[in-house]
């Protein structure tokens, strides 16, 4: 550790220097911890204009291997092919301390679940979430393409991007994804039984069962990502933490009675979004997933709930959110004060 580095347990401060070969990077603050580490805003002490996200991991003697070195290889490759890098930081440093591995990528904004918390009734418009959830798919979609799955689709793992990339969704966080090709590009041989890995909110069926994942899993995360998003009243399973208790309200809505249930708070969207279950739920492990049938029934629940997909995102308006919400609090106060 250079004699400029003042830095705790993982605890980098705001004003740290980490050296590195090429750049002097200066910690600006602390973006989010996670279960492995820590993001924080950075820049290179010779300019100041230019910000970066650093994830910094923490070195433990039980992991032998680098979460980061998975996201490193995932990102490079994605970003070594055009048609795929459009939802992809891009890394532009990494390097090894005495306690910790990190990476500098491009600087994005807030997630997804952040956005849609700060929305008044804490749920984006259809437009926004049919639109942001097409990105979502879109992302994941690519990393398909490219022989790996994700494991972990959730909306605090994509993020909208900065300045002239506000309308970019990028996805994040690698720590679990997977490659599920061999070397001569073959779909692996599932393994007979497999470790949960994963968020239980956003898990897919198979993943509760035990069972190797596949594209169809990351379609299914998403699609609960995609009523998150959508639903005002949220994912049923939403206030349960029982991970048995979340896998039998999923069941539920596979029957009649559930799904109608389910989607009743979607009225307008309800058919196109019963046909992307049931497709999700027909496909098998090893299946390819007809992305496209999924992207039209979006542009059909966009044109059925009237959501005009090239308006503003919610978060590219943020000034008038604000006031809609203050509006929203000013006006439940004044309620919540009159006498009956
Ligand atoms: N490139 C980035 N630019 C800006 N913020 C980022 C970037 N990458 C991650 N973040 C933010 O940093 C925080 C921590 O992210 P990280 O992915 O390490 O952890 P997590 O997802 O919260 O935790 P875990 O992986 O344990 O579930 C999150 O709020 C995330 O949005």
């Amino acid at each position: 550790m250079g004699a400029s580095e003042q830095e705790d347990d993982i605890g980098i401060k705001p004003g740290a220097i980490i050296t590195s070969g090429k750049y002097n990077w200066v910690v600006v603050k602390l973006l989010g911890e996670g279960g492995f580490g820590a993001v924080y805003k950075v820049h290179d002490s010779g300019d100041k204009s230019q910000e970066y996200a650093m994830k910094v991991e923490k070195k433990l003697e039980k992991r032998k291997h680098s979460k980061l070195k998975m996201e490193v290889a995932i990102l490079k490759e994605m970003n070594g092919k055009p048609e795929y890098a459009k939802h992809f930081t891009n890394i532009v440093d990494r390097g090894k301390k005495e306690k910790y591995f990190f990476i500098c990528m491009t600087l994005v904004g807030k997630s997804l679940d952040d956005l849609k918390r700060e929305r008044p009734n804490r749920v984006f418009t259809m437009a926004t979430a049919i639109g942001g959830s097409i990105q979502c798919l879109e992302a994941v979609a690519a990393m398909h393409k490219c022989g790996y799955i994700h494991r972990d689709l959730k909306p605090a793992n994509y993020a909208c991007g900065l300045g002239k990339e506000r309308r970019i969704v990028f996805l994040l966080d690698f720590g679990i994804a997977r490659r599920i090709t061999n070397d001569d590009n073959e779909l692996k041989t599932p393994r007979a039984q497999v470790g949960f890995k994963g968020t239980v909110r956003f898990a897919s069926l198979a993943c509760h069962h035990n069972k190797e994942m596949g594209p169809k899993d990351d379609c299914e995360s998403w699609y609960y990502l995609l009523i998150d998003l959508s639903c005002p009243s949220g994912l049923p399973w939403r206030k349960l933490s029982d991970k048995n208790d979340v896998m039998s309200s999923k069941e539920e809505i596979r029957s009649e009675k559930g799904l109608k249930r389910f989607l009743s708070d979607l009225p307008l969207v309800k058919t196109e979004f019963v046909k992307i279950l049931q497709y999700v739920d027909r496909l098998e492990y090893s299946d390819r997933v007809d992305y496209n049938f999924i992207y039209e029934l979006m542009a059909l629940a966009a044109i059925n709930a009237r959501a005009n997909l090239d308006d503003p995102y919610d978060w590219e308006e943020e000034g008038k959110n604000k006031a809609e919400s203050f509006r929203s609090r000013r006006c439940q106060r004044s309620l919540a004060s009159q006498k009956f």
